[in-house]
This record gives structure tokens, sequence and C-alpha cells, in this order.
């Protein structure tokens, strides 16, 4: 089997995107954000308190002929930025573009923070990390990757987020339209349950490459890069203007400022994000002030390559024996 879905965005800065996915039977239409920095699949539900939900897509169980409770079996998660939802379980029909699972957990919420409450866009998350990072409880639970995947014509799924622009989700193939010249395969450390590899070094604009390990997740979930505090500084001395915020919790420049490029490495292959998503967004609508696409990580005790990275290359989350992840340009 195979499958294929849009990673649509959910706004004008890329701040996350949404994939279309059916649940139950008759099927019921949510839009996920698909994540590979956790594990659990979890929705906004029939469950959710109303004063919850404000203007998303539900799913209700009761209205599946398929849908069978997960007796005395509940969840709660807490994410980086300090949201959180926790709730109840039920098995069901599970399709994400074309490829199906039968009895997929789906965790439906039974209480959300307001940061998702108002993130109006986002049904619910999609877990692509691996299944030890699941939250259900007495019995973790399975994502739909790794239930999928003895199905899949190869184990495997690709992401390629793009820039104001719907990309993809590729399950079970790797579609050589998508990319260009060779996919740089390296290790994944699967602990604790991230994508965990570790890039080769970095220069910031033109400058030279600092060759050095740099360890982090591969992180779909995630809008910015997080990187060491010693890189981060570096690229922003040749910002003017630049400061770092403790007021806005991060670098900030003039938005007229002109923005060196930043390329990563993968082995020896090389990754250049470019400035325009750096320059993430205005701190405000309409301010001059310009809220940087590259933060240090020095808080969060792990360099994450989110969205701004990603949007950078094709990669190939391979979910072989043992785990690799591949880079490749488009
Ligand atoms: C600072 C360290 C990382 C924070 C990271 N969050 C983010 O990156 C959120 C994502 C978001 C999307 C839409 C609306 C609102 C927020 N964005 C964010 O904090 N910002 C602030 C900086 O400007 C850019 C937007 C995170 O927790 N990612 C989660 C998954 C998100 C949770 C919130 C909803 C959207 C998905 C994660 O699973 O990827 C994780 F790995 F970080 C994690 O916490 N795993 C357990």
């Amino acid at each position: 089997d195979t499958g294929s879905a849009a990673a649509v965005p959910i706004d004008d800065v890329d701040i996350a995107y949404v994939t279309p996915v059916t649940i139950g039977t008759p099927p019921q239409t949510l839009q996920l954000d698909f994540d590979t920095g956790s594990s659990d699949l979890w929705v906004f539900s029939s469950h959710t308190p109303a004063s919850q939900v404000r203007g998303q897509e539900i799913y209700s169980p009761n209205k599946s002929s398929t849908a069978k409770l997960l007796e005395g079996h509940t969840w709660s998660i807490t994410y980086g930025d300090g949201s959180a939802s926790r709730g109840n379980v039920y098995v069901d029909n599970f399709t994400v573009g074309g490829l199906s699972v039968a009895q997929q957990a789906v965790q439906t919420a039974q209480q959300v923070s307001s940061s998702f409450t108002s993130e109006t866009n986002i049904d619910g998350l999609l877990g692509l990390g691996f299944s030890t990072l699941n939250t259900v409880s007495p019995k973790s639970q399975l994502t739909f990757f790794d239930n999928a995947k003895a199905s899949l014509d190869s184990p495997v799924f690709t992401v390629d987020l793009k820039a104001q622009a719907a990309g993809t989700y590729d399950f079970g193939f790797i579609d050589k339209a998508k990319y260009t010249g060779e996919i740089t395969y390296v290790p994944v450390n699967t602990n604790p349950g991230y994508w965990t590899f570790t890039s080769s070094g970095y220069a910031v604009g033109s400058g030279s490459f600092s060759s050095q390990s740099i360890t982090g997740i591969a992180d779909t979930g995630t809008s910015l890069v997080y990187l060491p505090t010693a890189i981060v500084t570096a690229y922003y001395r040749q910002v003017s203007g630049a400061t770092n915020s403790r007021n806005y919790g991060g670098y900030v420049f003039p938005c007229s400022s002109a923005l060196p490029t930043f390329t990563f490495g993968v082995g020896d292959a090389r990754f250049t994000i470019p400035s325009s998503y750096i320059s993430y967004s205005p701190i405000a609508p309409g301010s001059s002030t310009c809220f940087g696409g590259l933060q240090s990580s020095s808080g969060l005790g792990i360099n994450i390559w989110g969205d701004v990275a990603l949007k950078a290359a094709f990669v190939v989350f391979n979910g072989a024996n043992p785990p690799t992840i591949g880079w490749a340009k488009k």
C-alpha cells in the first residue's frame, strides 16, 4: 500500500501545517497537524467541552458504527510550548490519503489547553514519532505509521513542506519527482522516541562551513529551528540591529535588515535555508520588528530542526530496522 496527502500551511507564516484525515463509518474528515515530535493521535471530539471548541472539526465516535471505546484507557500530553490535552481512547477506521488502518487508536480530547482552543485551524495531532512516546495508559498505543508499516510497499514516510504552499506527506514510497540529486541518509537515535540525528555542521551566509556535530530532532510539529546559542549568536552577529529580546522571547531584528542564509550539513550534503524563511514574521501585524526563524535551544535541552529547516529539503523518515533519516535537495 501507499498513501499521499497534502500538508497545508494554516497561516501566512507557516506556523504549522494540517493534513486531511478521515475517521470512522461514515467517514468524518478532520484536519490534523502531523507531528514527528510526538506519538499521540488525538482529536477534538464530542467529548471536548463546548467552551473549549472554537470552530474546530470534531470526531463523534457515537456517530461511527465502527468506533469502539478502549475501556479504562486515558491519555495526557504536554508539549514543549506548554500546550496540553488529555482524554479517552477509541479505536476506529482511519484513512490518510488513500491509506487505511482498520483499528487505529484515536485519542479523544476531554480537555485541551487555551492555545489549542484558539488555534481554530488544528483539529488535532497525528504523531509520527516512535510509539515509545505514546502517552495512553495502561497500554500505550501504536502510531498510524507503525500500524500501517507492515502493509506499506516500503516502511517509510516522506515530508515535503513548502513555504506558503501545499506540500505532501507520502507513505510507503519515495517520489523521485519531489527531489533532485541524491538522498543522504544518516543514522537515527530512537531515544527518547524522537527522530534524532546528527548534523555535520553549519555556515552563515557565504561564510566558511564549520564542521561540528549538532544532534537534534527532525520535528514537523515545531515551527522554527532551535540550535546551540554559539551558532545562533554567530548568525545574528551578521544581522544589523539584531538583539536577543527577553521581551519577545528570542532574537528580533529590524524587518528591513538584510539576513544571511543559513546552511546546515547532513553528512557531505549541504542544505541552505533561504533568508526569507529566517525573517519569520513581524512581532505584531504591521510591526517593523521581525522575529527570527532561527532561535537558541539553550532553554530546551534539545536542538530542533523544525519547519523552517524542513521546508528547505525533502526528508525521508525510514522506519526500517534500524531507522534512518534521509535528506535531499528539491
Ligand atoms: C519551543 C520548543 C518547541 C515548541 C513547539 N511548538 C511550536 O513550535 C509552536 C507550534 C504551534 C503551531 C500552531 C499554533 C501554535 C503553536 N509554535 C511556536 O511555539 N511558535 C513560537 C515562536 O514563533 C513560531 C511559533 C512544540 O511544542 N511542538 C510540539 C508539537 C506542537 C504542540 C503545539 C501545537 C502544535 C504542535 C512537538 O510535539 O513537536 C514537540 F516535539 F515539540 C513536543 O513538545 N513533543 C512532546
